[in-house]
């Protein structure tokens, strides 16, 4: 990575302000449903306590829009990084004036405190600089660890960078670095998968990846769009109409660079969009006008899979199928199976690829998961993120 990281600065003594993305799932209950992003941010937390930082964490949670509304609460936040640190992580009411700035001159070398979500003010999501000083004013060093928020240029990640000295964290490293190399030095054969629901969503992830893999897979209901632009009847299968040309410009551009485009060779088809409709393997040329592809067919996940097996490096970013019921769930596990098995490095992203990979059971034999869906499509799709580009060069 070309930017200045954590272990580049001293930070004994120093106060530094942490920008971490807890932004986890809560229930009804306000209990965390999964910590991901909570564990990944402690390598971070426990090197600047090690080293003797007073460290200030801080975090946005959902989309509260400017208003304090105690959903939003980064209490349960707190509470489970106090577990997991074996430490107290005390909360402070505010992320700047007087309890923020009580809170930090009472904190001592290798002490932790949480500030309040930082989006209870309207002024960070706008990046509003008088806001960013303030919150930057706690602190003498900033450290960006939030990679799932680095698509966002706001003030508490973005901001603050121009007040204060900004570095990475070692998250923030380790996800840069794994998506970095994996895009611009990859070891070949290199082959992305996509998937998920819409071409729309995802065209620029799909024309930047052309011009770096061997293969690009496309599965997921984004594959039906590719199929009716080769001329498959696709009946009532999720279609955007209005994106066949871009498709078939696309399948041009893959001829054209020689990259292997992979579409599915057969399709689960059922009548209904739902958990118990009755459904059935169906060729390409078999889908009737009142069916719908809800996943590949077993022949295009261990075609897919073959592919998979023989890669160095593996980018993956979309369900094959609607996962979400067991039903339509075959193809995404295959593929997750045959990523797991798979030798080079294998690197998840996006929210829905990630939960497929822990319903599959294999998450732990990914190279790396990222915890960001939106950032790592950015990424993919060969964007700059604000909140890397605003940290300080090596
Ligand atoms: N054939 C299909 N028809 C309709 N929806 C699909 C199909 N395949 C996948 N999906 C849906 O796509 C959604 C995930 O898409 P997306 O948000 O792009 O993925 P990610 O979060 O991994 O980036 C899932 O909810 C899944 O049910
Ligand atoms: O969860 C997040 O995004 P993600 O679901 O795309 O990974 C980040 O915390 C960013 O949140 P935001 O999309 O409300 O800015």
């Amino acid at each position: 990575m070309n930017k200045k990281s954590v272990k580049d600065v001293t930070v004994k003594g120093k106060r530094v302000l942490v920008r971490a993305d807890f932004n986890v799932p809560l229930d009804d209950q306000g209990q965390i449903t999964d910590d991901t992003r909570i564990r990944a941010s402690l390598p971070t937390i426990e090197y600047l306590v090690k080293e003797g930082a007073r460290v200030i964490l801080a975090s946005h949670l959902g989309r509260p829009k400017g208003q304090v509304n105690a959903k939003y609460s980064l209490a349960p936040v707190a509470k489970r990084l106090s577990e997991r640190l074996g430490q107290n992580v005390a909360l402070v009411q505010d992320c700047i004036g007087e309890a923020a700035e009580e809170a930090v001159d009472k904190l001592q070398d290798g002490q932790v405190l949480l500030l309040e979500n930082v989006r209870f003010h309207k002024e960070e999501e706008k990046n509003d600089p008088e806001f960013a000083r303030e919150m930057a004013s706690l602190a003498d060093i900033f450290v960006n660890d939030a990679f799932g928020t680095a698509h966002r240029a706001h003030a508490s990640t973005e901001g603050v960078t121009h007040y204060i000295p900004a570095v990475a964290g070692l998250l923030m490293q380790k996800e840069v670095e794994f998506m970095g190399n994996a895009l611009e030095r990859p070891e070949r054969p290199f082959v992305a998968i996509i998937g998920g629901a819409k071409v729309s969503d995802k065209i620029g992830v799909i024309e930047n990846l052309l011009d770096k893999v061997n293969a690009l897979i496309i599965g997921g209901g984004m594959a039906n769009t590719f199929l009716k632009a080769q001329g498959y009847k696709v009946g009532k299968s999720l279609l955007e109409e209005d994106k066949l040309d871009l498709a078939k410009q696309l399948i041009e551009k893959a001829k054209s660079k020689g990259v292997a485009l992979e579409l599915p060779i057969d399709v689960v088809a059922a009548k209904e969009f739902a958990a118990e409709a009755s459904h059935r393997i169906a060729a390409l040329s078999d889908i009737q006008d009142d069916e719908m592809a809800l996943d590949i067919g077993p022949a295009s996940a261990e075609r897919f899979s073959t592919i998979i097996s023989s890669a160095q490096t593996v980018v993956w970013n979309g369900p094959m199928g609607v996962f979400e019921m067991d039903a339509f769930a075959r193809g995404t596990e295959r593929v997750a199976k045959a990523v797991a098995d798979c030798q080079g490095t294998t690197i998840v992203g996006g929210g829905d690829s990630v939960a497929a990979v822990e319903k599959t059971g294999v998450a732990e034999r990914m190279t790396h998961i990222s915890t960001g869906g939106g950032a790592s499509l950015e990424f993919l799709e060969g964007k700059v993120l604000p909140g890397v580009a605003a940290l300080q060069d090596a």
